[in-house]
């Protein structure tokens, strides 16, 4: 992959073994964008004006300025990696039995002021933090008439035109240089607009679902990889090896598609400063059952009956041995 607009190198990216494919890039007009998103397909889309206003004007301290008085959410990790941990997960365990949770980052409510200080102050060795506040009534009266100045008719169209849900959230991130989000998928469509530094998205389809492990259901670390790409444990995960994805590097003004139940890893560059994101999340809209079925509806599927045999089994060593009897020697 080069480096195609002077800011980043391939210095910057941190080593995994894996078969990556480049992302196309294309410019907004392009209308060959269309064809990649109708297809649910990734596709970086270069020159829109979607976060124009932020690109122009959301540096650090034009967010410590205006980001507001209330406080924010910052998550806070003893490493570069920040695994998302669904807290409201842990009080379900009470009805699964013998199952311990460690979360490997905490969520702290910050101000931006303090973030901004910790963020100046700090070196090797201190907890990292990742600012992740969604936009809403808590932003200053500056940062609203901003996103409100951003480009909706963009988006408007996408919505529109792919029979995309309602907009559900627009997430303002700010992450320290090297900061990962390890790998996972949303059950929502995805704008990742960048504003400010270079971000590296490592994104894998739905079909790659039986490589990349994902924890079980009622787990807190529902949909993410439980495959740790930097040391992965090919006897645990021998199907990882065989693993197909493919990358890009997001940098101001670029926005990135990532299709619903697209699998990402997100890397804000070594050494390259904090970095600035703003992402667009819809909800997936109507499914119809067309067959035959996409990848991502199998793992809607399957995901269904995992909650649906944790709700009658209770205990999750149950579901295994269940699912053997039920299909070797008879499905498989
Ligand atoms: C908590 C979500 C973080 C984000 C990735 C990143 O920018 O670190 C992502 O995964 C998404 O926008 O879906
Ligand atoms: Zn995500």
């Amino acid at each position: 992959m080069c480096a195609e607009k002077i800011g980043w190198d391939s210095s910057q990216l941190r080593k995994y073994d894996l078969h990556l494919d480049e992302i196309p890039r294309l410019h907004y007009e392009d209308p060959k964008v269309d064809e990649f998103m109708q297809k649910n397909q990734p596709v970086l889309i270069t020159g829109s004006k979607l976060v124009k206003p932020a690109e122009e004007k959301w540096t650090l301290d034009y967010l410590e300025k205006n980001l507001g008085k209330s406080n924010h959410t910052v998550f806070v990790s003893r490493n570069h990696k920040f695994k998302y941990f669904d807290e409201k997960k842990i009080y379900n365990k009470n009805n699964l039995k013998g199952v311990e949770f460690t979360p490997p980052t905490k969520r702290v409510d910050m101000k931006i002021t303090d973030f901004m200080k910790k963020l100046r102050e700090w070196k090797r060795g201190d907890e990292r933090l990742y600012l992740q506040q969604p936009l809403n009534s808590t932003v200053g009266s500056t940062i609203v008439e901003d996103y409100l100045k951003f480009d909706w008719h963009f988006v408007a169209e996408k919505k529109n035109k792919y029979h995309w849900g309602e907009l559900t959230s627009n997430v303002l991130f700010i992450s320290m240089e090297g900061n990962v989000t390890p790998c996972h998928y949303d059950e929502q469509q995805n704008l990742f607009a960048q504003i400010l530094g270079y971000k590296r998205c490592i994104l894998f389809a739905p079909d790659q679902f039986e490589c990349l492990y994902p924890h079980p259901v009622y787990h807190p670390h529902d949909r993410q990889s439980m495959v740790d790409f930097e040391r992965p444990d090919y006897t645990k995960y021998p199907k990882f090896k065989n693993l197909k994805g493919c990358e890009t590097v997001v940098g101001p003004g670029d926005v990135l598609y990532i299709p619903i139940y697209w699998w990402h890893h997100v890397e804000s560059l070594m050494r390259g400063g904090p970095t600035v994101t703003v992402n667009f999340w819809y909800k997936g809209g109507p499914t119809n059952l067309e067959y035959p079925l996409q990848d991502h509806q199998k793992v809607s599927i399957m995901r269904n009956v995992e909650k649906m045999l944790l709700e009658v089994l209770q205990d999750p060593k149950e579901v295994g041995p269940l699912l053997r009897t039920m299909v070797l020697g008879r499905y498989c």
